[in-house]
């Protein structure tokens, strides 16, 4: 059965659809089949992996309120061996659509365990908020990644979050753990990089990765070739950090 992991920060831009692709992407090339499900309006996990949205017929908001079959809207994807669940602008209006008659809160867990035995990793892309479709991926997901930009108030906002953490594992998910704190966009130059670093290792201590994501412009370029960094520029600092990423999640997961 696999794992389900988050990725997770109500706070906008801070690399988790970069981290979603790129992570999913690394995993794959260590011999995980790994679904990615873009929970994000946006679609940026859906477009960044190659997928034309004319070319979607089912999505993630057909799963949620129309009860589609997760099956039927899995699509491959740009890099061989990761599979997605694509996102489109419909998806803006579900949170409004899901009614308490609907069970609301767990129809995102319901719908991946009809699919979580065909997968090592399901890595949800959740968007920037703490609303209902990120309350679906806590009671769906067995932890969290959360994503901490190395900028100014990095930490801000992660108390909200580990609140919302809180009351998920009370009302629906008693086992929902934090998988790891990533540092991304880090600037090494900079003394608020280093001091980011520290302030993030003090408050969360072991579950900070060692890998630490560093500002790179590949990465940034990647998406709008709808590849991931891997496929993209193998070479690039930004294609060996997430490989290293992938390794420690592995490790981390006994493989
Ligand atoms: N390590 C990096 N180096 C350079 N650019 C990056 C890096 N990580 C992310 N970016 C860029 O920063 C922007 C925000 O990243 P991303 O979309 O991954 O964040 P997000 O948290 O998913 O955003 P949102 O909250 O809007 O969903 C994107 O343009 C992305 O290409």
């Amino acid at each position: 059965m696999g794992t389900v992991i988050a990725l997770a920060n109500q706070k906008g831009g801070v690399g988790k659809t970069t981290t979603s692709i790129n992570l999913g992407a690394g995993l794959v090339e260590q011999g995980q089949k790994v679904l990615l499900i873009d929970t994000d309006a946006q679609g940026n996990a859906t477009s960044g992996l190659g997928i034309q949205k004319s070319a979607i017929e089912h999505e993630i908001y057909d799963v949620l309120i129309n009860d589609t079959p997760m099956k039927e809207t899995i699509l491959k994807t740009s890099h061989d061996g990761l599979d997605i669940v694509p996102a489109t602008i419909q998806l803006s209006g579900a949170e409004i659509e899901l009614t308490p008659m609907m069970a609301r809160e767990t129809r995102l867990r319901d719908a991946i365990n009809e699919v979580r035995d065909d997968y090592d990793f399901v890595l949800i892309d959740c968007p920037p908020s703490l609303g209902l479709l990120t309350i679906n991926a806590f009671t769906a997901c067995d932890s969290i990644l959360i994503p901490v930009q190395s900028e100014y108030y990095a930490l801000e906002g992660l108390s909200q979050l580990l609140n919302t953490v809180k009351l998920v594992q009370k009302h629906f998910n008693r086992n929902l753990k934090i998988e790891g704190v990533l540092l991304t966009m880090y600037d090494a130059r900079t003394n608020l990089g280093q001091q980011v670093n520290e302030e993030v290792r003090k408050f969360f201590k072991d579950a900070v990765y060692q890998t630490i994501i560093p500002r790179n412009v590949r990465l940034s370029e990647a998406p709008s070739h709808g590849l991931s960094i891997i496929d993209y520029d193998r070479k690039s600092k930004g294609a060996q950090v997430y490989s290293a990423l992938a390794k420690e999640v592995l490790a981390a997961h006994g493989k």
